[in-house]
This record gives C-alpha cells, structure tokens and sequence, in this order.
C-alpha cells in the first residue's frame, strides 16, 4: 500500500488514494510512532459525485472523525501537486459536507491553502465538574466537537491531563476535542490542543477555528478581523466573518512517499 506523509504545522497524517478495506485497524497500526510509520492518524481520498474529491479522516486511535483542518489543506495539495487537478479552486467532499479550497503555490507546488470551513456552532459556555473542580468550557461545533477552555497562562494548562478528562468527560457523549486558549490581544490567540482519538498534538485546525469562534463570541477577539492562532506547531490565520462562517489559512507540507506491507 501506498502512502504519502504529509502535515499542516506538525499535524502529520499518512495520505492514500482510494478505498481502505479496515481503515481503522491500518490507521492505528501506521499511526504508532514505534511499530508503524508515525502519525496523528491517516487520511484517505478518492473520487467523489459530490465535490471534486472526497476525503475521510481516521485518528491514531482508529475512531473515524468527521473534520480535519489541516488534513483538508494537505488534501488540496496532494491532488494538485499530484497532477489529479490543474485548477486551484477544487471542493471537497467531507462527512461534514462539502467544504471550498484556494491553493497558492509556489512555482508547480502548493504551499498555502484557503478553507471557508462553513458556519462554527457556539454553545452557550457550560461549567463541568472535573478532578480539578468546576471548569468552565465552550462547546463548539466545526463538524467536529471541541470543547474550548480559556486559561490565563497556555504554558501551565494542563493539557495532558485536563485534556484527556474533557475527551471522554459524561457531558460530551461523543467525545471531544479540547482547546486550552490563552488571549493575548483581539486579534491574537494562542492555542494548545488534546485531540479526541490522538492526544496532544501540535496542531489543529478545527480546534483553530472553534477558539477563534469561541473567542469572537466572547467578545475577546474582532469578527471580520484576521485572528492570529499560535500553535505549537505554527500559526494559522483565522477570520470569523459576521455569518458565522469562518475562513481558514495555512500552510500543507509533503514530508515523504512510504510503501507499507499489507498485513
Ligand atoms: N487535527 C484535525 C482535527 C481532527 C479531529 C479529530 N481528532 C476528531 O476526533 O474530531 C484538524 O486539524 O482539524
């Protein structure tokens, strides 16, 4: 089996043309950073009657998400620097439904891509009980749900235990993606992330979007203003626009093509 490993500021997923048989079981055997390739989880993509491609997302735990943010970006690279299009607006197919890419590049190559990632659902904040007392969160729909917390200082949140209690906490019978934001002025947030099915990673681009969401709402960030979304692995460029719709920019890389042994 082919694949090819690709990520959007450290959000490193295992790319593959076509139909998996178990995608599930593959994502978790490749994703191990020991006994398989090493990633966040895989993504695949084939055609679709919809969109001009279709794409679905698998976790390094196997469980099938309906949304990635920067799995999409590396998606519009890898079928226009793979030849499959030669236009540089494409719409693609997503268990979320269809969402519309611009790509920049650089000479033949994609560098940057554009994502109107639809309309962000943010719920009133709720107060959870947790082991480390009542912690208050705003959960918020990008096709996905992210559970956003805003914290005073990004570098003492307690993502790896608070986060993985907020995954699997009773109030989110799905599950859920946590986002520990930290605001450092109106158009500028960090952003630290424990992703449902993968843990800490160094990106996520739906968590992007809902703590710029969350933040518009909060009336601590400005709608309709480009929002600077510091990550561990880089920055994304989120605008809330006044619809709720929100935009997304970002950088898709191609680290290497891999050939793996079908078990
Ligand atoms: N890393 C992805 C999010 C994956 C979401 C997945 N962890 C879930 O179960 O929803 C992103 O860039 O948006």
């Amino acid at each position: 089996m082919h694949f090819t490993k690709m990520h959007g500021l450290g959000n490193d997923y295992l790319y593959y043309y076509g139909e998996l048989k178990n995608p599930s079981s593959i994502s978790k055997r490749l994703s191990d950073r020991h006994f398989g390739i090493g990633s966040d989880g895989i993504i695949t993509i084939s055609p679709s009657t919809a969109a001009d491609f279709k794409m679905r997302i698998f976790n390094a735990d196997g469980s099938e998400a309906m949304m990635c943010g920067n799995g999409i970006r590396c998606v519009g690279k890898y079928v226009f620097d793979k030849g499959y299009i030669d236009q540089k607006k494409l719409t693609i197919e997503t268990l979320s439904g269809n969402r519309e890419l611009t790509l920049g590049t650089i000479g033949n190559r994609v560098n940057e891509v554009t994502v109107n990632m639809g309309k962000c659902i943010v719920n009133k904040p709720v107060l959870l009980d947790t082991s480390y007392g009542k912690v208050m969160v705003t959960p918020v729909s990008v096709g996905n749900p992210h559970a956003v917390a805003f914290v005073e200082s990004i570098t003492d949140a307690p993502v790896d235990t608070m986060g993985k209690e907020l995954e699997h906490h009773p109030y989110f019978k799905d599950g859920v993606n946590a986002e520990f934001v930290q605001v450092i002025d109106r158009n500028t947030i960090k952003m630290r992330v424990w992703e449902r099915g993968s843990g800490i990673t160094m990106a996520c681009g739906t968590g992007a979007c809902a703590s710029a969401a969350a933040a518009v709402r909060a009336d601590l960030c400005d709608k309709e203003e480009e929002i600077a979304v510091c990550l561990d692995g880089g920055q994304l460029k989120i605008k809330v626009l006044s619809d709720g719709t929100v935009m997304m920019t970002g950088p898709a890389e191609t680290i290497c093509e891999c050939e793996v042994e079908e078990q």
